[in-house]
Parts: structure tokens; C-alpha cells; sequence
């Protein structure tokens, strides 16, 4: 049944999430159904069953008459709060859940489908404004949680210049540099994810240590020099095996002897039989890109054949990845 109808509880959570409900119910003691159906200019009816099925989804919790907050939709639901979630659930809401009606043809065809590969390069290739602001929060919303997860996990105590290659809203980059204090980095994005990132790391206060390098992985013939380390977060997903392969090598010859190249992603089981979210992402990912999640095994082989030694692979546990798998330059 679950699995049947996994799509009420996405949408009960989606829709709540479009009232701003969980932004409005913040530092309140909750609503009544009354107050909640003149609020939303509802009947009576539906606003009784938004509220239970809210509250039993554990997004509110009921105390007599009111309905509140709990403590998953505070910290994750409220907007502007720093692991505010909202950007992927209105990317998986709006751009992801139509396209899933259509997973059929995309099995079909072997095509993205969210957007037009006749017209363009690439998702990121002339997108319409507010689908790319809604596609760079979406990252954020994922990236800054898993960070956290990602910082515990990987030891960067000893990189001084780290290189976020494809970095997006830097929420790596700002966690890092939170918690790691010798730490430099350098967000490598197209020059319209840097301008909206600007922002990002001007609000963290982090600009004297955070920089942004406009570029292009495809294009460019070389990456940025003078880094210790570089991260591809969520990168490698979206592209085809020849375009990671090309990108792997670039990281590469962009980094010194000792250097390290730090992949994190939600990763296949090398038995390609799970786990569930790795292998749901990658269908995923069949709708939106060439790429697909890889396994570990796949990503060693590719980083054995350009030159890198002494792969390690670690596991964590985070919504966007969960495991590195990093390759050391002699
Ligand atoms: C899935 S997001 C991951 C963002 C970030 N690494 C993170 O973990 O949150 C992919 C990122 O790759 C960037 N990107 C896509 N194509 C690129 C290209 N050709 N050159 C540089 N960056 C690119 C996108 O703009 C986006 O920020």
C-alpha cells in the first residue's frame, strides 16, 4: 500500500508546503480547523483533513484544539531557517512529479524528459529564470544537510585549498569552511549559478574565504590550479560515462602530487540491487539528464584508469549521498 500510493503523502506535504503553512504555524501554538479553513478560504471539511493528515504524516502534532508545528517541520519546513528543506520539495513537486507521469516514455526513448536535448546542451543550458532559481535552491536544500554528514565523514582537516567543482549554492563549501578553519575554497560553477551563489556566501559571511571561479567543466580545457583537494558533489550523476570520464581527467591534471579527488554521491550497490534511494535517483536521473547513479566499482575503475592511486571509499548516511569515494594523486 505504501509503495502504491507513496504519491498522497509527497503531495499532503508538498501542497501544506505551498500554503506555507508550516512557515506560518512557526513559533505559533498551532491553528484550529477553523482558523485554518478561514486562513485558506477552505470549507471545513478539507481543512480538518489537511490537518490530520498532516499531523499523521508527523508534520504537526495536536494539542487540544490547535494543531502546531512539530519538530521535523520547524527545523526542516520553515522558511528561512538555515536547514530550511523547501527547495527540493518545490523541484520534486513542480518539475520532477509531472515528468515521473511520463517515466514510461523515458524508458522508451532514453531521453531526458524535463527538458528539450534538440534545443539544448543540458538541463543547466537556457532554462527559464525561475525554474533555475527553483532548480539552485533544490540543491541547496539537499546539499546543506548532507554537508554536515560529509564534513563528519571525510577528513578535510589537513586540505587548505579545496576546489568545489559544479559547487552550486556552495552549501559544501560553507559548512566546510564553518568547520574546518584553515580552509579555502573555490566554487567552480556557469557564471549564472555563481551569480546566484554570490549571495549565498555574503550572507554566511564567508567571502573572504569562499571565491567564485566562473567556468565551464565540458568546455573549459583545464580546471582551476592550486588546489589540494577537489570536490565533485552531485556532479557526476548527471552526465554520461565519456563526459565523466573527461571530467574525472580534468580534475586530475588540475591538482598537484598528493592531491585528492573527493567524489560524493548517493551511490549503487555494486551488486546493482540497491539501496533504494541510489537506485530511485538514478531513474531519476533518467528523466533529467544522460547521466545515472554509479557504483562505487565504476567510479574506482575510472579513477584508477586516469592515474589515481589508493582509492578509499566511505560510507555515510545523508538525503543526497551516501558515501565518497576519493582518489589520491602520486
Ligand atoms: C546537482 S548540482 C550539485 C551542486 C553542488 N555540487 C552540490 O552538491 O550541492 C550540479 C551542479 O553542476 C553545475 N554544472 C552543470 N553543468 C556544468 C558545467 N558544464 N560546468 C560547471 N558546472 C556545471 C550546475 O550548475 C550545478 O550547480
Amino acid at each position: 500500500m505504501a509503495l502504491v500510493t507513496g504519491f498522497w503523502a509527497s503531495k499532503t506535504l508538498s501542497t501544506a508546503h505551498e500554503l506555507q503553512l508550516f512557515t506560518c504555524l512557526s513559533g505559533t501554538s498551532g491553528i484550529t480547523i477553523d482558523e485554518c479553513a478561514a486562513q485558506y478560504g477552505m470549507a471545513l471539511r478539507p481543512a480538518e483533513m489537511l490537518l490530520t493528515a498532516c499531523a499523521a504524516l508527523g508534520l504537526l502534532e495536536r494539542h487540544g484544539e490547535h494543531y502546531a508545528n512539530s519538530p521535523l517541520s520547524e527545523e526542516y519546513l520553515v522558511r528561512g531557517k538555515p536547514l530550511y528543506f523547501g527547495g527540493w520539495i518545490e523541484m520534486a513537486d513542480r518539475r520532477e512529479y509531472p515528468a515521473w507521469m511520463h517515466l514510461k516514455d523515458a524508458l522508451r526513448t532514453n531521453r531526458p524528459l524535463t527538458w528539450d536535448p534538440d534545443r539544448q546542451t543540458s538541463l543547466f543550458d537556457g532554462e527559464d529564470p525561475t525554474l533555475l532559481a527553483t532548480f539552485w535552491e533544490a540543491m541547496y536544500a539537499l546539499s546543506i544537510t548532507t554537508s554536515w554528514v560529509l564534513a563528519e565523514a571525510v577528513d578535510f582537516s589537513s586540505i587548505k585549498k579545496l576546489l568545489d567543482v559544479g559547487g552550486g549554492g556552495a552549501a559544501n563549501d560553507i559548512t566546510l569552511c564553518n568547520r574546518f578553519p584553515q580552509l579555502e575554497a573555490t566554487v567552480y560553477d556557469l557564471d549564472f549559478v555563481c551569480a546566484l551563489t554570490k549571495k549565498k556566501i555574503e550572507q554566511a559571511g564567508l567571502a573572504d574565504r569562499i571565491r567564485l571561479a566562473e567556468g565551464d567543466f565540458l568546455k573549459d580545457a583545464k580546471l582551476p590550479s592550486g588546489h589540494d583537494a577537489i570536490l565533485l558533489s552531485k556532479i557526476l550523476l548527471d552526465w554520461a560515462e565519456a563526459d565523466c570520464m573527461a571530467i574525472i581527467g580534468k580534475c586530475y591534471d588540475a591538482l598537484p602530487p598528493g592531491g585528492r579527488l573527493i567524489i560524493s554521491d548517493l551511490l549503487v550497490d555494486d551488486s546493482k540491487d540497491g539501496p533504494v534511494d541510489a537506485a530511485l535517483m538514478s531513474l531519476n536521473m533518467l528523466i533529467e539528464t544522460w547521466g545515472r547513479n554509479y557504483t562505487t566499482a565504476e567510479y574506482a575503475a575510472w579513477l584508477t584508469s586516469v592515474g589515481f592511486v589508493d582509492i578509499e571509499v566511505i560510507r555515510f548516511d545523508a538525503p543526497a549521498a551516501n558515501g565518497a569515494v576519493i582518489g589520491h594523486k602520486r
